[in-house]
C-alpha cells in the first residue's frame, strides 16, 4: 500500500470555479479542467468540500489507471440522490463495482456484444427506411424524426414496442424519467450532496426540494420499468409476444427453477430499462453531431456522396453489406464521435483503495474523471482538432490504424467501457450512409446571418452531455433519390 505521506496530485489551491461547479448549468467544465492541466499537468486534484476528485487529461494517464489498474478503478462514486432515487439498485451504469453490477453487466453484454448486434440489423435498417420516408414527407421536422428514430429503434429491440409518434405517452414518461436522473447527477443541483444530514428532513421543510423530487420520480420510474416489462410478460404467456430482448429474458425466467423468482424478475426488468435509459439520448446526440458537421462541411458531404454513388450506386439504398467498402463513411463515424463528443467527461470512476501513480497518492474513494473532450481534441493525435476532417483516419484508401481510434475514447474505458459500443456503431453506420445517399444537408443561418458554431454556441451542452434542443440545419431529399424512398414497402 502506498504511503499516505506521498503528495496528492497538484491542483488549484483556491477553487476559481467552485461557483460554477455548484450551480446548474455547469459551464463546460472540461474546458476549465483542461486549462488547469496546462498549469498542473495531466493528473489534477480538485478539492471540493466532502469530495476528492482527480481529473485525467491525457490518454496515457487514462490507460494507465482505468485499463492497466482496472481492478481498482472500476467503481462509481455514490451520491445521496442516487441512493434516494434507488438508481443504485436498478441502474447498473451507476452501481458500484460489485457482484450486483457484474451480474447486470454480464446479462446486458449477452445482447449487445459484437457477435450479437448483427441480429438487430433488420430493425436498424427498417428504422432508417421509416426515417427517410418521414424526412421526405416533412423535412422541416428533421430533429423530431431523429429523436423518434433512435428512441423507437431501441424500444423495438428491447420490447418489440412499435412507437410511431414522439407524443406517445410511454415515450414522454420515459424521457422525463431519464432527464430527471441526469439532472440529479449534476454537481450542486441538490444541496443534500454537500450536507448529507439534510436527507433526514421531512419533505415539507423548505429546502427539502430533493425529497419532493424523489417522491415524484420514484413511482414514475417504477411504472416506467414495470409497464413494458409486464406487457411483454403477459403477451409471452398468451403466446403472442414478438421477438425481443424482453421475450428472451422472460423465456429464460420461466425455464429457470430459481428459488427467488421475484428477485430475478426485478433484475430482468431493470436490465431492459437500462438499454433505453443509456442508449436513446446518447445515440440521438451522436446523430445530431453528424448533421451539424455535414451542414458545416459541404465538401465532405459531397465526397461521401461520391463514395456512396460509386459503391452503392444511385439505384438502391445502402445496406450493411456495403460496410466494408464504405471507408469514407467509416471515417465519418469516427470523426463524428471525436469532433463533438456526446459525453465529454464520460462517467466518473472511483478508486477503491489508495494508489500511487507517478509518485503521487490517489486516495481511496477519489472520484476519477477522464477528460474525454481534451483527449479527443489533443492536437498531437488529431492535428487541427476543431476541424471536422474524416481524412485524418484514412491512408491509401483504408482506415489508418496508427491514428488513435475515437471509439476507444469516446465510449469510456476499462471494465466500465460502454457495452453499447458495437450497437451504436452499426446504428450510426446505417443511418449516416442512408442519409448521405438520399439527402443534402445545409446550415440554418442564425438571425445574425452567421453559421452555427458548436464550439461557441451556449446551447450545445447541458450539464455534462450533448443536448441540442433544436438542430440548426435543413435537409432536402436529392431529387433522383425520391423514388427510392417512395418505393420502400413498409409493412
Ligand atoms: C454515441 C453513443 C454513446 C456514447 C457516446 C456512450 C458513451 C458511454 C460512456 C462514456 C460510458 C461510461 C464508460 C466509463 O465508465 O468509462 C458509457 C456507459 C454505458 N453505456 Fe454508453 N454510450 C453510447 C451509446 C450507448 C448505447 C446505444 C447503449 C445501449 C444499447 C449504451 C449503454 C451503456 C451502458 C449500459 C453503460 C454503463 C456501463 C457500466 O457502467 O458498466 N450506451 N457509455
Amino acid at each position: 500500500t502506498p504511503s499516505r505521506s506521498l503528495p496528492l496530485p497538484p491542483g488549484p489551491k483556491r477553487y476559481p470555479v467552485i461557483g460554477s461547479l455548484l450551480h446548474v448549468p455547469v459551464d463546460l467544465p472540461w474546458k476549465t479542467f483542461h486549462e488547469w492541466s496546462k498549469i498542473y499537468g495531466d493528473v489534477v486534484y480538485v478539492k471540493i468540500p466532502h469530495k476528492k476528485i482527480v481529473v485525467l487529461d491525457s490518454i496515457e494517464a487514462v490507460l494507465d489507471l482505468f485499463e492497466k489498474r482496472s481492478e481498482i478503478y472500476s467503481d462509481r462514486p455514490q451520491t445521496v440522490m442516487n441512493e434516494l432515487m434507488l438508481v443504485d439498485r436498478w441502474c447498473f451504469p451507476l452501481i458500484g463495482y460489485s457482484s450486483l453490477w457484474r451480474s447486470y453487466r454480464r446479462e446486458f453484454h449477452q445482447f449487445f456484444n459484437q457477435h450479437q448486434v448483427h441480429k438487430y440489423q433488420p430493425t436498424q435498417l427498417r428504422g432508417c427506411q421509416v426515417f427517410l420516408q418521414r424526412v421526405l414527407d416533412s423535412p422541416s421536422q428533421l430533429n423530431q424524426h431523429i429523436l423518434l428514430l433512435m428512441r423507437s429503434m431501441i424500444l423495438k429491440i428491447v420490447y418489440d414496442m412499435n412507437v410511431t409518434d414522439l407524443e406517445d405517452e410511454f415515450l414522454r414518461l420515459a424521457n422525463e424519467g431519464v432527464e430527471k436522473i441526469t439532472e440529479a447527477a449534476l454537481p450542486g443541483r441538490f444541496w443534500v450532496e454537500f450536507a448529507p444530514i439534510l436527507r433526514h428532513l421531512p419533505s415539507w421543510v423548505p429546502g427539502a426540494s430533493f425529497k419532493r423530487y424523489v417522491e415524484d420520480l420514484n413511482p414514475k420510474m417504477d411504472e416506467l420499468l414495470d409497464r413494458p416489462f409486464y406487457t411483454v410478460k403477459r403477451d409471452y404467456a398468451a403466446g403472442t409476444a414478438g421477438d425481443s430482448m424482453a421475450a428472451t429474458l422472460i423465456h429464460k425466467l420461466q425455464s429457470n427453477e430459481d428459488v427467488d423468482k421475484s428477485q430475478r424478475e426485478y433484475h430482468t426488468r431493470n436490465i431492459l430499462g437500462v438499454a433505453y435509459a443509456a442508449g436513446s439520448d446518447t445515440s440521438t446526440a451522436a446523430l445530431q453531431s453528424f448533421f451539424i458537421a455535414m451542414s458545416l462541411y459541404p465538401d465532405i458531404q459531397t465526397k461521401a456522396q461520391k463514395e456512396l454513388d460509386r459503391i452503392v450506386g444511385p439505384g438502391k439504398l445502402p445496406t450493411f453489406e456495403d460496410y466494408d467498402r464504405l471507408v469514407y463513411i467509416q471515417a465519418i463515424i469516427l470523426e463524428t464521435l471525436r469532433w463533438l463528443p456526446v459525453s465529454p467527461l464520460g462517467l466518473p470512476h472511483r478508486v477503491t483503495r489508495d494508489d500511487e501513480y507517478r509518485g503521487m497518492l490517489i486516495p481511496e474513494g477519489t472520484t476519477v474523471i477522464p477528460n474525454i473532450w481534451a483527449i479527443l481534441h489533443n492536437p498531437e493525435d488529431y492535428p487541427e482538432p476543431y476541424r471536422f476532417n474524416p481524412d485524418r483516419f484514412i491512408k491509401n484508401g483504408s482506415l489508418n490504424t496508427s491514428v488513435r481510434n475515437p471509439m476507444n475514447i469516446a465510449l469510456g474505458f476499462g471494465r466500465r467501457i460502454c457495452p453499447g459500443r458495437w450497437f451504436i456503431h452499426s446504428s450510426l453506420f446505417i443511418t449516416i450512409a442512408s442519409t448521405l445517399h438520399t439527402m443534402d444537408i445545409f446550415p440554418d443561418l442564425g438571425s445574425d446571418g452567421n453559421e452555427f458554431d458548436p464550439f461557441t454556441s451556449e446551447n450545445v451542452y447541458s450539464g455534462i452531455k450533448l443536448t441540442l434542443g433544436a438542430l440548426p440545419c435543413t435537409v432536402t431529399i436529392r431529387s433522383d433519390r425520391e423514388p427510392l424512398i417512395r418505393d420502400i414497402a413498409i409493412s
